[in-house]
């Protein structure tokens, strides 16, 4: 397929992260809100938001995103960046898209916890009204703040689940900070009855995923590390744990240094639930269609291919069933003729 038919296609994303995502206009509108000085071009503007091409690792990557944070401390700029990602989602025909941040890395100003996260729910439920998409809400945990920041936030946020926000996710330095260290803060988030998803197996770390399989989260966000672990893709297999693979990060973090260790030929001969993520649109300088172009040149994924992907994500989003049930028809509708 070429670009164009990709673009148009429906597509679904359950791996995307806000403060990683903004464009660069919306970067600009917001660094102009609190007077803080830009390069003219864009191009010198670029440079500062993605991903250096040479990062080492995760960490190295994960230092872009001091950039955004200060942009992102009031109410109004919540609300305009989650607009403005699921713009970018809606544009490129996405159907369905969970979109994540961490509320501990936006209370610098006035906010609170929660009135971070309903600012969020506030720019989502905007997007929604004026463009052809659903949008909800996750909220991270951060794997390097104590466990009790953690649980805080989660106790904050609990109430608003099932109201534009739909779960959580633990994201951050995963090198220095595993499963066995977040495991507090993630049985709270769980017995505060959060959804989860979980970022594990970006630093070649199988023993992370395991671990959150283990203790039920039912959906892994990345599980690079799985790609030369039959055991562990059994686990995954027969748990029905979903992955939310992100292609172009891995490669830009490391944590697949070559296409041979990224895990997707090795999952999907397993038969697990895979999807397909942009993780950060602006730091990882992708679209989830890119992403698709990617998985057609790499691994020669159909129509029918991405069309069990985004069944894949349907099944395992954070909402009701009536709510899935509308979007499978719409995406069966999207791939018709492409079958
Ligand atoms: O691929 C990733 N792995 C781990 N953490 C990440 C990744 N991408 C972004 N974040 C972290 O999640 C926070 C909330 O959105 C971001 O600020 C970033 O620190
Ligand atoms: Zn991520």
């Amino acid at each position: 397929m070429d670009f164009d038919t990709l673009h148009a296609l429906g597509k679904t994303e359950l791996h995307c992260h806000l403060d990683g995502s903004l464009s660069l206009s919306c970067i600009r509108q917001l660094a102009k809100m609190i007077n803080r000085p830009l390069p003219a071009s864009d191009d010198a503007l670029r440079q500062l938001v993605q991903a250096p091409t040479n990062s080492e690792n995760l960490a190295d990557y994960l230092k872009t995103f001091d950039f955004v944070a200060p942009l992102l401390q009031t109410k109004k700029a919540l609300q305009m960046a989650a607009f403005d990602v699921v713009a970018q989602a809606a544009a490129e025909n996405v159907r369905y898209i969970e979109i994540r941040f961490a509320p501990a890395f936006s209370i610098s100003g006035d906010l609170s916890l929660s009135e971070a996260t309903e600012a969020v729910i506030e720019g989502l439920h905007q997007a929604v009204n004026q463009f052809d998409i659903v949008a909800k809400a996750l909220v991270c945990g951060m794997r390097q703040l104590p466990n009790v920041d953690n649980q805080t936030m989660f106790r904050a946020n609990a109430a608003l689940v099932g109201n534009g926000l739909v779960g959580g996710d633990f994201a951050g330095n995963e090198a220095d900070f595993p499963t066995s260290v977040c495991t507090p803060a993630i049985k709270t988030a769980q017995a505060l009855g959060v959804p989860l998803t979980f970022h594990a197996g970006e630093c070649h770390c199988p023993q992370n995923i395991a671990e959150a399989i283990f203790l039920g989260v039912p959906r892994i966000g990345h599980a690079t590390a799985c790609f030369d672990q039959p055991d562990l893709i059994q686990k995954i297999v027969q748990t029905h744990t979903t992955i939310e693979l992100c292609l172009t990060s891995n490669l830009q973090t490391k944590a697949a240094r070559s296409l041979d260790e990224f895990p997707y030929r090795a999952l999907k001969a397993a038969g697990a639930a895979i999807t397909i993520n942009t993780d950060n649109r602006t730091v990882s300088n992708t679209t989830l269609t890119h992403e698709y172009e990617l998985y057609q040149t790499y691994f020669k994924t159909t129509a029918a291919d991405f069309l069990t992907f985004n069944l894949n994500a349907i099944n395992a989003a954070f909402i009701s069933e009536p709510a899935k049930q509308t979007l499978r028809d719409r995406l069966h509708q999207d791939y018709a003729a492409y079958l």
